[in-house]
């Protein structure tokens, strides 16, 4: 972390702070806050703490992932609303991944990987959820290559295929990918490149298995439960 940084985070905050104090006192107590002794500033320093949200379609990651981030104050970057992003900016690479997507297949590896990497640096966050990725064996390994770092932990939403159909036919946000026929090819595609990187991780004991039938708020609960007993 850099004094500029720290000086363009005052320049920014200045607007918002005791607009009547000193301008050059209050940049001294700004600069305080933000590089501080210990290095426990943001994620310029210190490798970020990182948990992959892993659980086939319609499992529930990503609504999971929203009270995380918000009840425990991580970054949440989603692997398919970067893809999407990507799809939405008219790129000649969103072309390809949206052809990927309506079949319910993988991105190549370092497009995806490319993505989270970039996310990571501008979130620049202490704590970080990666939801739905990696989503096979090759997306592990070049993010492991890449990013350089392994997950500190692995949570899976383990649920039972009609309830993920069921709830992928409601889900309503006009995704390409949400009707029966790419739904059977991603179900496919989760048990035999998605479950591989869960058992590998397993044998790392650092997945985490949470019972993902019930509520949103029930499945919370467990959750809930789990983040609060680690050290973060
Ligand atoms: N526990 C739950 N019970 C019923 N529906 C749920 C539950 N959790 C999420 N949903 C709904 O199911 C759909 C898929 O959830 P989502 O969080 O997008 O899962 P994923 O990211 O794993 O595909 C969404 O419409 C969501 O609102
Ligand atoms: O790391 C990823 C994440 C997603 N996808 C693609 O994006 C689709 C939707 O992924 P998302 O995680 O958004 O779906 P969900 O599991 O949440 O329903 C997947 O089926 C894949 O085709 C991918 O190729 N790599
Ligand atoms: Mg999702």
């Amino acid at each position: 972390s850099s004094s500029s940084t720290a000086a363009s985070s005052c320049q920014r905050l200045r607007h918002h702070l005791l607009p009547s104090e000193e301008p050059l006192a209050l940049n001294r107590r700004l600069a305080r806050l933000f590089t501080s002794q210990d290095g426990s500033d943001g994620g310029d320093t210190q490798k970020p703490f990182i948990a992959f949200v892993l659980g086939g379609p319609g499992s529930g990651k990503g609504t999971q992932c929203t009270k995380i981030a918000s009840d425990f104050g991580f970054a949440h970057l989603s692997a398919g609303d970067l893809l999407r992003h990507e799809i939405a900016s008219g790129s000649e690479k969103g072309e390809l991944i949206l052809d990927i997507i309506k079949e319910g297949r993988i991105v190549p590896s370092e497009i995806t990987v490319e993505l989270i990497r970039k996310a990571m640096e501008t979130k620049n966050a202490k704590r970080v959820l990666i939801d739905g990725f990696p989503r096979c064996e090759e997306n592990r390994i070049a993010f492991e290559k890449i990013v350089g770092t392994e997950p500190d932990i692995v949570i899976f939403f383990d649920c039972p295929e009609d309830e993920m159909v069921k709830r992928l036919l409601g889900r309503n946000q006009g995704r390409v990918d949400d009707n029966i026929e790419t739904i059977k090819k991603r179900l496919k595609v989760f048990e035999s490149l998605n479950l591989p990187v869960v058992d590998y991780y397993s044998s790392r004991g650092k997945v985490h298995k949470i019972n993902a039938t019930g509520t949103a708020d029930e499945i919370f609960e467990a959750v809930r439960r789990l983040f609060s007993s680690l050290r973060l």
